[in-house]
């Protein structure tokens, strides 16, 4: 029989409505017994273990680290792992545990648009789906996964891409790994798994920082962050990845500190390249590391976690370790590393 550990962590598929708003307050056994109203798997054991009861937009990097050590201790006992958690900080948590993530076992995310017990709650549908997905054969050596509106999303490449419709993920160039509805499971992709990057138990990350452009931007907000302390700064740029012509500059100029920068783009879907004199070719060869495919917030925690793999290292070995797990990662516009550095 299947054995899953189910650990609760809060978000919308554990709230109800209440005189000042939505609030955590659902056990997720409760969690787990309107899950198997949609679909009774039996023959399915499973274990519940509360982790903390937070909106996911309250919780911080460490608590994410705290549930990766969470993650991998039910993973070493376990044939399968779901995590209930909120969709605001999904496609971050998701993705910082599968940086950590090395072992066969599914580790399955899931959470809701709507609260508990709301009428058309998406939930429990939610819960049953990744309670099937972390307990069949073809999820094993898949990694970490997001199950959420009858697909199974990877966690690298995600994004969550609507604030309230109930097919809240996606990964844009990628697609779902399996549907899971009434005709059953159907897997559609098998994953490139890198090896982990986040070994060893980590309390903290180091500070990095997300500087956006837009029309016009000038250097305030990145010369803010560098003062701040940021120890590593990703851009999300213009289109596959520019950023103007003045802030070029000072990420240069970051770059020639010896501060790691990291290009993503604004945009939903695709790579960025350095193309562009005056944006992104000079990031290029300035030594800035291209993010592929990855969000900003997921380039963000990428960088973080290789500026902890590999401290007190130089800007380019950083640069270097994120590109070879990329590259293992599949994610797509993988750019040279510059000849200038
Ligand atoms: N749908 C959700 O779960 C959103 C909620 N604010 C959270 O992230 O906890």
């Amino acid at each position: 029989m299947p054995r899953l550990i189910l650990l609760g962590t809060g978000g919308t598929i554990a709230t109800t409505d209440g005189p000042d708003g939505r609030r955590v307050g659902v056990a997720t056994s409760d969690l787990l017994a309107a899950s198997q109203d949609v679909w009774a798997d039996s023959g399915v054991d499973v274990e519940v273990r509360e982790v903390r009861r937070t909106v996911s937009f309250a919780a911080t990097v460490a608590d994410a680290l705290a549930l990766s050590a969470e993650v991998g201790a039910a993973a070493a006992d376990a044939d399968g792992v779901v995590v209930t958690h909120g969709t605001d900080t999904m496609e971050e948590v998701a993705f910082l545990l599968a940086l950590a993530h090395g072992s066969a076992v599914p580790v399955v995310m899931t959470g809701a648009q709507r609260p508990y017990g709301a009428p058309g709650a998406d939930g429990p549908r939610n819960l049953a789906a990744a309670l099937r997905w972390a307990a069949c054969d073809e999820a094993r050596h898949t990694g970490v996964a997001v199950a959420f509106g009858d697909r199974i999303w990877p966690a690298i490449g995600l994004r969550k891409i609507n604030s309230l419709a109930l097919d809240a993920f996606s990964a844009p160039g990628r697609g779902p790994l399996a549907h899971v509805d009434e005709e059953g499971i159907r897997p559609q992709a098998v994953p490139r798994l890198p090896r982990p990057l986040l070994t060893g138990a980590h309390a903290d990350l180091p500070r990095v920082d997300v500087v956006a452009q837009y029309l016009g931007a000038d250097a305030t907000a990145l010369h803010a962050v560098r003062r701040a302390g940021a120890q590593g700064i990703v851009m999300a740029g213009f289109g596959v990845g520019n950023t103007t012509p003045q802030v070029t500059e000072a990420c240069l100029e970051v770059l020639r500190e010896g501060v790691p920068v990291a290009v993503a783009s604004r945009t939903c879907a695709g790579p960025v390249v350095g193309l562009y004199a005056e944006g992104s070719s000079d990031l290029n060869t300035g030594g800035a590391l291209f993010a592929g495919d990855l969000s900003p917030w997921q380039a963000r925690v990428l960088l973080a976690a290789a500026i902890a793999a590999v401290p007190a290292a130089a800007p380019s070995a950083v640069a270097d370790r994120c590109r070879s797990w990329l590259a293992e990662a599949g994610a797509r516009g993988r750019s040279p590393s510059s000849g200038r550095r």
